[in-house]
C-alpha cells in the first residue's frame, strides 16, 4: 500500500491547479494534483508541505490544509491510498521546479484533463464542493 498526500490548490478565482506528469514517469502526460509519497515518520500534512515546496516552490502549513476526500484505488502493482487536501493559502509563486506543465482548471472543466484512474471519483467530488 502506497500512501500519497495530494493538494487541490485553489486560487482566488476558484480555479484548481493541476500538474502534468512528465515523460519518463508512470502515467506520463496525465494531469494530477500536486503531492507525493508520505515518508516514514511523516504525517500526510507534513509530506504535503514538503512536496509543495520541492515541486512548486511554495510555502504553506498544515493548518492551511483542509482534508476533503480520499482516493483508494488498486493499480496493477500497488494499492494507492491518497488523502486529498484543499489549500487556499500559500506564500510564493508557483514554479515548475520539476519541469511540469501546469493548468488552472475551473472545477466544471476538470473533466477536460485526463487524470489517473484513482482521481476520477475525486473530480466529481471537487466539482460539487468547490
Ligand atoms: N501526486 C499525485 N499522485 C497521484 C495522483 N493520482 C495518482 O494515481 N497518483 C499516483 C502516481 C504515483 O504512482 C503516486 C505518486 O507518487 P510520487 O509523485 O511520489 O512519485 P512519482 O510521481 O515518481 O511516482 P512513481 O513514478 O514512483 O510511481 O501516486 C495525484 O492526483 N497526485
Amino acid at each position: 500500500m502506497v500512501l500519497v498526500a495530494a493538494a487541490a490548490l485553489v486560487d482566488s478565482d476558484g480555479r484548481v491547479l493541476l500538474a502534468q506528469r512528465p515523460e519518463g514517469k508512470s502515467m506520463a502526460g496525465l494531469w494530477e494534483f500536486p503531492g507525493g509519497k508520505v515518508d516514514p515518520g511523516e504525517t500526510p500534512e507534513q509530506a504535503l508541505v514538503r512536496e509543495l515546496k520541492e515541486e512548486l516552490g511554495i510555502d504553506t502549513r498544515s493548518s492551511c490544509l483542509a482534508p476533503i476526500a480520499f482516493a483508494s484505488h488498486s493499480y496493477d502493482d500497488f494499492h494507492l491510498l491518497m488523502p486529498l487536501f484543499v489549500c487556499r493559502i500559500w506564500e510564493g509563486n508557483i514554479t515548475a521546479l520539476e519541469g511540469q506543465e501546469f493548468a488552472w482548471a475551473r472545477p466544471v472543466r476538470l473533466r477536460d484533463y485526463p487524470m489517473p484512474p484513482a482521481d476520477e471519483p475525486l473530480v466529481a467530488l471537487l466539482r460539487d464542493l468547490l
